[in-house]
């Protein structure tokens, strides 16, 4: 059985004609991590609004562990938000902080002491149970929200882009311990971010949405190896994916500036004389000194392990990521070539993609 069903949910706000949020249809397993990830104003934080209840939806169902909650008050959904201004009372300690609810729901001291010592002992507060917020660290304080939020042991987790108000480098840790704590309590979440970076590190599985119509939902592997249109090609990876425009021709793609690429039979789905849109991530493209198209270096980014150039032939312009090399100076030429069986080609109309025949190079 699936743990959370979503069926047709359809929302529109009042006096409004568009839907924010486009039939969306998911089922999730027990235990999953599933990251939504979308640009701003794509229909994310509304999502959670339907799921917790502070929103109604239009049409549609939402399912727990096959029982209809769309009737159910927020109070009685059993799940548990963590939201990115952690929300936590101002004048209360830590402890008490993460006591509140089940002191609002009337339980036994002696369980509730035991749970906020496990909480603060899971995500290491202990020294700070005394403290109040104002005097801890934003990477604490997100911890506390999310001790309030375990200790409640709901059916499900919402965290609304937890990480958000952390500096890169908390953001890095923080993303690191929800991600074990998930393993440790099993504990179903579904976790919201614009960040694509979060999505690929921390999901089972990413959900991406793009003004509120799903795109595609897969592995973090599947998404980045098998975008399923030209939104979330680019919306995924960094640097941004190099596109192309494209003709089919006896084998051969032919570019910008006449450029021709000779293609192996993987090619041989797209139609004669066909235009497409060609992709590529900048690790795909390999300095080539005998049979490399000739570019002029116009930036380099050097990552330390790693060295992005942007490279320019008059209007065709593209990123290629080097690992080997890390020595390159702008107003450089070099010669570079595609590695075409990690290709990707998206229909110029329709932008999905079109599946090229995988086994053949
Ligand atoms: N209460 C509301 N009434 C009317 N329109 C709303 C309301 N809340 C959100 N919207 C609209 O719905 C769309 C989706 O908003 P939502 O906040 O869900 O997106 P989001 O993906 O969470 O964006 P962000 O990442 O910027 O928070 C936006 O166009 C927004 O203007």
């Amino acid at each position: 059985m699936n743990y959370v069903a979503f069926n047709h949910v359809f929302k529109t706000y009042p006096r409004s004609t568009k839907a924010v949020i486009n039939d969306f249809n998911l089922s999730i397993s027990k235990g999953e991590f599933i990251v939504i990830v979308g640009p701003s104003g794509s229909g994310k934080s509304t999502l959670l609004e339907l799921i917790c209840g502070f929103e109604k939806m239009t049409s549609g169902d939402i399912l727990i562990e096959g029982r209809r909650i769309n009737e159910t008050l927020p109070k009685d959904r059993d799940v548990a938000m963590v939201f990115q201004n952690y929300a936590l009372l101002p004048h209360l300690s830590t402890y008490e902080n993460i006591e509140f609810g089940m002191k609002l729901r009337k339980l036994p001291k002696k369980q509730r002491e035991e749970k906020v010592r496990w909480a603060a002992r899971i995500l290491q507060l202990e020294e700070y149970l005394d403290v109040l917020p104002k005097n801890l660290s934003g990477g604490q304080r997100q911890r506390i929200a999310i001790a309030r939020a375990i200790v409640r042991e709901p059916k499900l987790f919402l965290m609304d882009e937890p990480l958000s108000n952390l500096d890169a480098k908390l953001r890095e840790s923080t993303g690191n311990e929800i991600t074990q704590l998930h393993r440790r309590l099993n504990a179903t979440t579904i976790y919201v971010t614009h960040d694509q970076t979060e999505a690929l590190t921390m999901a089972d599985r990413i959900v991406i949405l793009n003004e509120g119509i799903i795109q595609q939902i897969g592995t973090p592997v599947e998404i980045y190896t098998k975008p399923a249109n030209l939104f979330v090609a680019t919306f995924i990876g960094k640097p941004r994916i190099n596109l192309f425009n494209v003709t089919y021709h006896t084998h051969h793609l032919i570019l910008s500036n006449h450029i021709s690429l000779e293609v192996g039979s993987r090619f041989s789905p797209l139609t004669e004389n066909g235009e497409y849109l060609l992709a590529l991530r900048a690790e795909h493209l390999y300095l080539d000194t005998t049979n490399g198209i000739e570019m002029r270096i116009q930036k380099v980014e050097y990552l330390g392990s790693e060295v992005i150039l942007h490279l320019q032939k008059d209007d065709l312009v593209m990123t290629m990521k080097s690992y080997q090399n890390l020595d390159y100076k702008t107003g450089a030429f070099i010669k570079v070539s595609f590695d075409l069986a990690h290709a990707h080609v998206f229909n110029k109309t329709t932008h999905e993609r079109i599946e090229l025949n995988h086994e053949q190079n």
